[in-house]
């Protein structure tokens, strides 16, 4: 039998990652992978195939934002949306070389097969003839991801209803869309679906979208959604889709109905245990197919650690990559990296984009821990206005105190990537009076920080609090000229 120190099941980013950090320790690693290409929901289904058509739904809106006089876009009613991912081919074909390169330089040994446990030290790798192959482990990293959830009461038949794997495989752009689930997939999709040019309906049972965003943040993007043309109907749910010759009829829970072309549920996700034989391990799921771990990724069998989307929240790629290297520094006992930060950031990929960062109002005025509020409009931000983009804001939280930077909320263009230069401010124990000295190249969208900033600084100074008047450590945090 082959023997190795650490057996990673999944190549999606959980596993990637975990595999490549266990062979950077000198240890022999063996992933497997049941699918034909590494990459998982992240590179296949889900991240990077969801962004690709968003990006030609963002092109397609801003060249009809630009006042482009005498030139008219449409959508054309023959267009699949595999073919308007436009780039998606040629990022996923990088993505799977990428993986597959860095496997191999790690020296990480790749087999092709479905994983299941046949005792907690053996892993028996099924292959497409039913024959096995078992192999010997020290340390196992369960990296298995999840897939979309399929509720009882939908038929998902993939040419009326589909999940959002398979929205992705539409052969036409239909004329309007009900998105059962107003999640971050429900939004990101119903975004980008409207910027093509579809009537777009969300139904969620939630009273606001995303309600664990900063509120002044899910309220704007329900405003700009409303802005768009998208439907809301929300503390409902979807109880019955009939599928007729040309649309579905659903009927909500309160009893109103709406028809739609095609729709879409995008309700949660569940994990991938089936196939892993976890009894054999001494292992169980819960209800939603997830793992239990402690602090470390390590699941109650100590040598069986689980990272990604299997151990459920927060379920994002950029996450669970820092969860695979994280278990695996503890597995193999070295003091690196022994957790994942405590600044998770989360971006949303709709149109505008909304990201955030660090602590929000709500939830300071629970712990009842004083704040002062900065904000400023992207519409008076020149590099917004350059890009046709100029909507959203750019929000700061911070200590009335000394102006300790506590929370970045953003919606906007770009601002995913807008909200890394307040999170490495904050996890360095900077303030606001680091934005308010610093030079900013112009014009930009981070420049957006010095006025929201001013606008937090003139708050604290109204109110006569402290935190106006450069102290000590903010001084530290600009960069030193001598
Ligand atoms: C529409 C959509 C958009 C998203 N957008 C973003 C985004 O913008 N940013 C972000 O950070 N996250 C995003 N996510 C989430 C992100 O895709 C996941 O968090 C990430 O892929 C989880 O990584 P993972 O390694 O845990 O699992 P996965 O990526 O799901 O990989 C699991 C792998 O395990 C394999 N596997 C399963 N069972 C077995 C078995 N028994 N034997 C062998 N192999 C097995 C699977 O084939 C798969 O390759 C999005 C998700 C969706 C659905
Ligand atoms: N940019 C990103 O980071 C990104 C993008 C897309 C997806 N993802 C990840 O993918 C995963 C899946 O996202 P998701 O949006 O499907 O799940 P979710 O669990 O985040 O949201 C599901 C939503 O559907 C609602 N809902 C459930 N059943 C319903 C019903 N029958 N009728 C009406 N509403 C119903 C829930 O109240 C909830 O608001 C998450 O882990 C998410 O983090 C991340």
């Amino acid at each position: 039998m082959l023997h190795y120190d650490v057996v990673v099941i999944g190549s999606g980013p959980a596993g990637e990652h975990g595999a490549v950090q266990a062979a950077s320790y000198g240890k022999k690693v063996a992933l497997i992978e049941k699918e034909a290409v590494p990459g998982g929901a992240s590179a296949n289904t889900g991240t990077i195939p969801s962004k690709a058509l968003r990006e030609t739904a963002l092109a397609i809106q801003q060249a009809r934002s630009r006042d482009a006089h005498g030139i008219e876009f449409s959508v054309s009613e023959t267009v699949t949306i595999p073919e308007l991912m436009g780039r998606r081919g040629l990022v996923t074909a990088r993505e799977h070389s990428r993986i597959r390169n860095r496997l191999n330089a790690a020296g990480v040994e790749q087999f092709r097969g479905v994983a299941s446990f046949a005792d907690a030290h053996t892993v028996r790798i099924t292959l497409a003839d039913g024959s096995f192959q078992d192999i010997q482990a020290e340390v196992v990293l369960l990296a298995t991801g999840t897939r979309p959830s399929h509720p009882p009461q939908y038929t998902f038949d993939h040419q009326h209803v589909y999940d959002s794997d398979s929205i992705l495989m539409l052969d036409t752009v239909p004329r309007s869309l009900a998105i059962l689930g107003g999640g971050v997939a429900g939004c990101e999709y119903a975004s980008m679906f409207a910027a093509l040019g579809v009537h777009v309906s969300i139904i969620d049972s939630k009273p606001r979208l995303l309600p664990w965003l900063d509120a002044e943040l899910s309220i704007a993007m329900q405003d700009l959604f409303a802005l768009a043309g998208i439907d809301m109907h929300q503390e409902r749910r979807a109880q019955r889709l009939e599928v007729g010759d040309r649309d579905v009829l659903v009927t909500l829970s309160d009893g109103s109905r709406l028809v739609a072309e095609k729709v879409l549920v995008a309700a949660g996700r569940q994990g991938n245990v089936e196939s892993l034989d976890l009894a054999a391990a001494g292992l169980s799921a819960t209800d939603k197919g997830y793992l239990e771990v402690d602090e470390h990724y390590r699941t109650k069998v100590p040598h069986i650690y689980a990272a990604g989307d299997l151990i459920g929240f927060p379920g994002l790629a950029s996450t669970s990559m820092e969860q695979g290297r994280v278990a695996m520094t503890h597995a193999l006992g070295k003091k690196y990296q022994q957790k994942v930060a405590e600044l998770l950031p989360v971006g949303i990929y709709t149109i505008p984009e909304v990201s955030s960062v660090g602590a929000t109002e709500e939830a300071l005025k629970q712990k009842g821990i004083p704040y002062v509020v900065g904000k400023t409009p992207l519409t008076e931000n020149a590099r917004a206005n350059l890009i046709g983009e100029a909507v959203g804001f750019l929000k700061l939280v911070a200590s009335p105190q000394d102006g300790e930077l506590l929370g970045v909320h953003c919606i906007g263009p770009h601002a995913s990537e807008l909200v890394h230069l307040g999170s490495a401010v904050m996890a360095l124990g900077g303030t606001i009076h680091y934005f308010t000295q610093a030079v900013f190249n112009y014009p930009t969208l981070g420049e957006a920080y010095k006025y929201a900033a001013y606008d937090a600084r003139a708050e604290m100074k109204r109110l006569g609090l402290p935190g106006a008047q450069l102290q000590p450590p903010a001084v530290s945090a600009v960069p030193k000229t001598a």
